[in-house]
């Protein structure tokens, strides 16, 4: 294509995709833009920052070919008022791989953000933001080390679709009309009308990514975080779709957090991702005081866009908050903050969240040397005290430098040593590890308790069932006691017999058929004396209905099945232990 106002490098080839993979040459041409306000700023900065250290970490047999590209208001100065030219979103697209600066949008009127417009036109429909601490960064927090989290966020759907109607025009009369007449909706008078669309296939494709994204980097959960007691069928919806993906594509590798528990004892098994979910106000609060339970967590657009503010603020505010927005190949990373504009221009603020961002797409494109070489120069400079404005108003001692100068003083610790910032690094990884090792002995030495802890009221049978033990009817009676007093259960499933009816065997049928009739265990098999047909319930049974089975079936403990094969067992010690533990009704 022909390019009006954008210059392609001359030099280096394009990033392109090749048998479904990323193919990167030594001299991509990657795409910038400047943005609004402090953009040109950071950007300055972060282009020097980037260039050194590929040069460093590949001694000058890689280099990046930087392409500007023009958006906002520069864009509406070369372009004649256009803020997103056509030739920018063809660029971004042969281009695969860019880096933008913030830009502006209006509150309450004018056009539409151009950001917003971006995720949707490229169909960039995960926005992945990391929140990880670097030693030394000040935080209001008292163990900000702990926060490790990635937030993928829905990029496309949700309240930003732009679906929206403002109070009187014949627009919104309209809508509104339909909603009262036909739909029996009801709602104060003249009211702003906004739609929120969410869909299965929106919402499976960024639970997807997130789920991929904790299986490559060795994530233990992925928490969905919804909305869904009040929005049921967008929220609630997303957060069931997204069991639904876990389920149906990786069921393999991932349990859900009920499982944890009932299947488990809470201890997590090797190579599993459990699946969790919380409601996106509590969510807040829980990344502040129990920021170790959580690695990857999946969010609507809305949510996921309040959240990655608030969390940056415990590891240093949105200064160092870096982002991407990702398709399947097409990515444009992004600081998460905006334009800032009382900063602009003065060469003042951090560049750590620009800065950060081309540390994921270095990461991206498979450049992980020069990806390091800057986490660990800026844990480095960070550690000598020498920041930005921002850092140095919450660390005593600190010097306050410009936006530039950090950018210096990340250089030089790029060509400097370097081995001493990994063991930094390094060691801070390992406190993450040990504290959520920790969490995992709480969890399987009292399960109940780190349920009712992590704010969860069993609900369903399989919130409290136990693994049940499986034995063959053709076995003797005695062994399986002595296996069954070793485990210390009081119940054991027998495998299906020949017309495929699985049964069970308590320790009250040993009683009544074994020791009250006088017989010899060794010399009866299983068989003789199980329980068939076997009275099974689904996973999903409430607990008073559990309740209403044993006393109606006058049995003490009901088999839990999944596709007729018994996976659990509940007893009524089960059930009363539940509600003594965790209360009981309304009334
Ligand atoms: N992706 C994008 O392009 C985005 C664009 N925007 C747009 O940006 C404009 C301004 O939005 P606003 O709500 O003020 O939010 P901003 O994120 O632009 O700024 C809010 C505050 O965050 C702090 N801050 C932001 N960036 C930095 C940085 N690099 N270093 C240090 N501190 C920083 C400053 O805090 P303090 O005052 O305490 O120093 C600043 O005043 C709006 O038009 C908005 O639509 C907003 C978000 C994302
Ligand atoms: O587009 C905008 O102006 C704001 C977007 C935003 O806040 C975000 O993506 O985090
Ligand atoms: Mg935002």
């Amino acid at each position: 294509m022909a390019y009006q106002h954008i210059k392609m490098p001359t030099t280096g080839e394009k990033i392109t995709v090749v048998d479904g993979k990323l193919h990167v040459p030594d001299e991509p041409i990657v795409g910038y833009v400047e943005g609004d306000g402090i953009g040109p700023d950071i950007t300055r900065a972060c282009l020097r920052v980037w260039d050194a250290a590929v040069e460093q970490a590949y001694g000058g047999k890689r280099k990046i070919q930087w392409c500007e590209l023009f958006m906002g208001e520069k864009a509406a100065e070369i372009y004649d008022g256009n803020y997103f030219p056509e030739e920018t979103l063809e660029a971004l697209k042969d281009l695969i791989v860019s880096i933008k600066g913030p830009l502006t949008t209006p509150v309450g009127g004018g056009f539409r953000s151009l950001n917003v417009a971006l995720r949707q036109e490229l169909d960039l429909y995960a926005c992945v933001r990391p929140v990880r601490y670097y030693a030394g960064v000040p935080s209001p927090m008292v163990h900000p080390e702990m926060v490790d989290i990635v937030i993928f966020r829905e990029n496309t759907e949700d309240v930003y679709s732009g679906i929206e109607y403002k109070s009187g025009t014949p627009e919104n009369e309209k809508v509104a009309k339909f909603l009262r007449e036909e739909m029996g909706a009801e709602f104060f008078e003249g009211a702003g009308i906004g739609i929120k669309p969410v869909s299965a296939f929106g919402s499976k494709r960024l639970v997807r990514k997130a789920i991929r994204y904790a299986i490559d980097h060795k994530k233990d959960s992925v928490t969905l975080v919804h909305k869904g007691n009040i929005m049921k069928f967008t929220e609630g919806a997303f957060r069931n779709w997204g069991y639904e993906v876990a389920r149906d594509e990786f069921g393999d590798v991932t349990i859900t957090e009920d499982e944890l528990y009932s299947v488990y004892g809470g201890v997590q098994p090797e190579g599993k991702i459990v699946i969790k979910d919380r409601i996106a106000d509590i969510i807040f609060q829980l990344l502040q005081l129990r920021p170790a339970e959580f690695s990857v967590l999946a969010t609507l657009n809305l949510n996921g866009d309040y959240l990655s503010d608030a969390a940056a603020a415990h590891v240093g505010g949105v200064g160092i908050a870096p982002g991407a927005n990702i398709a399947d190949f097409v990515a444009v990373f992004e600081a998460t903050h905006g334009t800032a504009p009382k900063y602009a221009n003065l060469d003042k603020v951090n560049p750590g969240s620009l800065l950060l961002s081309g540390v994921m797409m270095l990461e991206y494109m498979g450049w992980q040397e020069a990806a390091d070489l800057i986490n660990a120069a800026l844990t480095k400079v960070i550690a000598d005290k020498t920041v930005t404005y921002d850092f140095a108003r919450q660390m005593p001692g600190a010097r306050e430098v410009k936006t530039s100068e950090f950018g210096d003083l990340l250089i030089a610790k790029i060509r400097g040593k370097t081995d001493e910032l990994v063991a930094v690094a390094e060691a801070h990884r390992a406190q993450v590890e040990a504290e959520k090792s920790k969490l995992e002995e709480q969890r399987a030495a009292n399960p109940a308790e780190a349920m009712k802890d992590a704010g969860r009221q069993p609900h369903a049978v399989s919130d409290i069932m136990h693994k049940v033990v499986t034995v063959k009817g053709d076995e003797s009676v005695a062994e399986v006691m002595h296996m069954m007093r070793e485990a210390r259960i009081s119940s054991v499933v027998v495998e299906p017999d020949s017309s495929g009816q699985w049964g069970i065997m308590t320790q009250r049928d040993v009683m009544r058929k074994i020791i009250n009739a006088n017989r010899s265990p060794a010399r009866v098999a299983v068989n003789e004396i199980a329980n068939r047909p076997l009275i099974m319930v689904a996973r999903d049974t409430s607990l008073a209905e559990a309740s209403t089975t044993m006393v109606e079936a006058n049995i003490r403990r009901v088999v839990v099945g999944a596709t007729g094969t018994p996976v659990g067992v509940v007893s009524d010690m089960d059930l009363f232990r539940t509600v003594e533990e965790f209360g009981w009704g309304t009334e």
